[in-house]
């Protein structure tokens, strides 16, 4: 007998490693491995779904043939997981603790995702008793549970009734993973022998004579859609069958894709000639594309260095050796400007896979991609996955963005997914960054990548002029906060000259709450332990992780003080400020707000790159990627709020995003300028950002971390606790610290157990474990048992969350 191993759709350990069903005969010419099937489980009424990971032979046909179960069905034809992903998708689980079904089912659009429905099958009507249950049925046999229409009450007899084997539970699987089939037609004959036939017809045969005159017109044309021969000439589809009856036309049945708005392309764009410094790094690339031979690079350029030129003649190198690639972007900086700069140049071969799709068109993408019609790949985080055949090439752009970590579990990294997909294939990576990761580099300084380096800008030589401006004088002068008089003056003298500013607010670690001014009381979330953040378009205080709203208050709580107001600014209020200072001045802001509608970018940023507007103002959002030649001006409100984290990379990221919106600044011809406000002018991280001098930051950093002991020189993992007891999840975090000091290596350090930066979130306490650690051959071991001894701890209801290499330790 043929068995079927399959990760069934349950995230638990026990379901973490592939469970054997029977093949039915009917299917067996059927189900392949990457395949998703209907498979029992538990008593056997329930259905899920699962994804076949290997096929065998059983020779032990009559014992297996009564033990094991059948799988019901298939939800695919063809595998949606080739052999490379099965078993990328088993590696990554195993390296991140996460379950090998969350990794599968990440791996894949959203579409394939199992939507199961419940309904309740009546057993046996005649022992019904309950008058609301016979309602309920209404002399059906099977009603879907929609919870919406089963009233409360009603739910307590259901039980009963379950358990007295009168109703059942049914569990259905949903596919929609179907694709849409359109029709189309041709013309079959010549154009001489339509008008002949149109001659013979009899004269009431108007519309038939209308058919042959299109058709004669049209006889050397592709394929057309019949719906729109339908709507255009009001043929019906029996008129298009007679058609075809006569032999006047063919049709046929294609898979339609849903197309995603696509843009104007006018055209091919051209590559451009690289210029010295981007041919030497190109052409080492390009020589690790011919060897075939796995190469990671690290591709160091300053802002406007020209790095996205060098990544698309990389790309069409590996085009030409018949090989695909893969480009991923911050979602971000998936812009219109990066989209129009890729397809440009490589046309309908080019998949862009971004969050604005709907799960239709993302799974449309995806099939164009598996059928081996898209051969680039462009998108964010997860378009590592995309199943491209005869992967040659992986490009991530702005590899130090933090967005390239799923921080939700499963926890997997797209650079270490980048990394064992080149092994298997031999391909080659780039990695590139104004500001890499301390990590990257000092790999590249290891020679585990290759570092190349572009130091000069393409257009204009130098990089932007850049001063700091120190707001603590700033404020005993004008006493404003937010726009010193040197910025001011700035931005003027860009008006008259009808160029462009880009401010930055700097929103990370940085609130927006309210404050006593005279007892310094702040109003707090009741669920959680964060201040509730001002919303001036509602007049609401809103908590943002647990959502809980409040309207402002105007008179203290505490002490009835009425100087209880707003501390910090939002974007919207700076935008006011400046409007006020400069009312001449045409404004745009791009903040989570005025960006929720999709599209929204697109527009804001179209609308600017048009000169619609004077001043772009936004949070760090507008700080990537963005190329507008006629910005000469960029000013970074508040330099220093994300300085003030809990957090050991907190210097690394304030540098790395002053010097990224720095680089927005004089990118053509004309010469940029940069304005830095901050409290803390003399900090290392603002001075060396103000120079853009990453490899003298990176020097810097990397002493502090090896002095304290922090990536990249130590690995950590982290490990939380929350329930909604706060002693529960102390006792639990408190035995698993001791337990691991006994199961890990000596040199590695265990930190904690410790409250997390926030303790409190949703009336829930969060507490946590560190391991810090360089080599301990005994880890996996340990958390191998960790994972299991977190299920005990599940059972008592505290939620335990493995964390390797954490985004954010604090
Ligand atoms: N060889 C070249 N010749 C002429 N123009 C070029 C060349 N290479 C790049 N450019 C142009 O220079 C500008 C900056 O290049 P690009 O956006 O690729 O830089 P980047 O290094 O990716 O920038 P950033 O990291 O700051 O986003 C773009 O407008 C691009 O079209
Ligand atoms: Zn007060
Ligand atoms: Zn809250």
């Amino acid at each position: 007998m043929l068995i079927a191993n399959v990760i069934v759709d349950v995230p638990t350990l026990q379901t973490n490693r592939p469970w054997a069903y029977g093949i039915p005969k009917q299917l067996q010419d059927v189900v392949t491995p990457g395949m998703r099937v209907q498979a029992p489980f538990g008593n056997g009424s329930r259905l899920l779904q699962g994804f076949v990971v290997s096929v065998e032979t059983d020779n032990f046909t009559e014992f297996s043939d009564k033990k094991l179960k059948l799988i019901q069905g298939v939800l695919d034809l063809e595998p949606v997981l080739n052999p490379e992903l099965i078993q990328l998708g088993q590696v990554m689980a195993k390296q991140n603790f996460a379950f090998q079904i969350s990794m599968f089912q990440t791996m894949l659009p959203n579409f394939f995702r199992a939507r199961y429905e419940k309904s309740l099958v009546l057993m046996e009507p005649s022992k019904v008793m309950d008058e609301r249950v016979h309602q309920l049925f209404a002399d059906r046999d099977e009603v879907a549970f929609n919870r919406e229409e089963i009233p409360d009450e009603l739910l307590s007899v259901l039980k009963r009734y379950q358990q007295q084997k009168i109703i059942k539970i049914h569990y259905h699987i949903k596919n929609q993973a179907k694709s849409k089939l359109v029709r189309q037609f041709k013309a079959q004959q010549t154009a001489e022998n339509y008008l002949r036939l149109r001659s013979e017809l009899k004269l009431s045969a108007t519309k038939q004579a209308r058919m042959l005159t299109y058709l004669s017109e049209h006889s050397n044309d592709e394929w057309r859609l019949v719906s729109a021969l339908e709507k255009e000439f009001n043929f019906s589809s029996q008129d298009v069958k007679k058609a075809e009856e006569k032999g006047w036309l063919q049709t046929e049945y294609v898979e339609a894709y849903r197309q995603p708005e696509t843009m104007n392309l006018s055209g091919y764009a051209q590559p451009l000639t690289l210029n010295f410094e981007q041919f030497e790094a190109y052409q080492t690339i390009q020589q690790a594309l011919i060897e075939q031979k796995k190469r990671t690079f690290l591709l160091e350029g300053v802002t406007g260095s020209g790095k996205t030129e060098v990544y698309l003649h990389s790309i069409a190198q590996a085009l030409e050796l018949g090989k695909s690639a893969i480009m991923l972007v911050p979602e971000i900086t998936l812009t219109p400007q990066m989209v129009q700069r890729v397809k440009g140049r490589f046309g309908a071969q080019v998949a862009v896979l971004h969050s604005g799709l709907s799960d239709g068109e993302r799974y449309d993408e995806w099939r164009r991609i598996n059928q081996g019609t898209a051969r680039v790949v462009v998108g964010a985080r997860s378009a590592i996955f995309a199943p491209v055949e005869n992967l040659g090439l992986i490009i991530i752009d702005e590899e130090h963005e933090n967005s390239y970590k799923q921080d939700d579990n499963p926890r997997y990294h797209a650079r270490e997914v980048a990394d064992w997909r080149a092994d298997f294939h031999q391909a080659t990576v780039v990695l590139g960054s104004a500001t890499p990761s301390l990590e990257s580099r000092a790999r590249a300084q290891k020679g585990i990548y290759t570092l190349l380096h572009l130091q000069q800008r393409v257009k204009n030589n130098s990089l932007p002029r850049a001063e700091i401006i120190d707001m603590t004088e700033s404020l005993k002068v004008n006493g404003d906060d937010l726009y010193s008089k040197k910025l001011i003056e700035a931005i003027k003298a860009r008006l008259v000259r009808h160029e462009q500013t880009v401010l930055m607010l700097n929103r990370r670690g940085y609130a927006n709450f309210m404050m006593c001014r005279d007892c310094g009381y702040v109003p707090m979330c009741p669920n959680c332990d964060l201040a509730m953040t001002v919303h001036a378009d509602t007049h609401r205080l809103e908590c943002h992780v647990c959502g809980a709203t409040q309207s402002l208050p105007y008179v203290c709580p505490q002490c009835h003080s009425k100087r209880i107001r707003p501390f910090g600014t939002g974007t919207q209020k700076a935008e006011m400020q400046l409007q006020k200072l400069l009312p001449q001045a045409k404004i745009l802001r791009m903040d989570n707000d005025t960006t929720r509608r999709k599209g929204s970018v697109e527009k804001l940023l179209t609308s600017f790159g048009r000169q619609e507007a004077d001043i772009l103002i936004g949070t760090q959002m507008i700080a990537k990627g963005l190329d507008f030649p006629n910005v000469t001006l960029v000013g970074v409100l508040n330099a220093d709020t994300s300085l003030r984290l809990p957090d050991f990379r907190a210097s690394e990221r304030t540098f790395q995003l002053i010097t990224q919106v720095a680089g927005r600044a004089g990118r053509a011809d004309k010469a940029g300028e940069v304005l830095i406000q901050t409290f803390n002018p003399q900090h290392y991280a603002i001075q060396l950002a103000k120079d853009q001098d990453y490899e003298r930051f990176y020097q810097q950093e990397m002493r502090l971390r090896h002095q304290w002991r922090y990536a990249p020189y130590y690995y950590s993992i982290q490990i939380k606790f929350v329930h909604a007891d706060e002693m529960q999840a102390v006792q639990a975090a408190m035995q698993t610290a001791e337990w691991l000091k006994n199961h890990v290596a000596d040199n590695t350090m265990i930190f904690g157990p410790a409250p997390s930066g926030v303790k409190r979130l949703k009336n829930k306490y969060h507490y946590q474990v560190l391991i810090r650690y360089q080599h301990d051959a005994q880890l996996e071991q340990a958390m191998t048992q960790l994972m299991d001894d977190a299920q005990k701890w599940q059972a008592k209801g505290v939620q335990i969350s493995i964390d390797r290499d954490p985004l954010n330790i604090g």
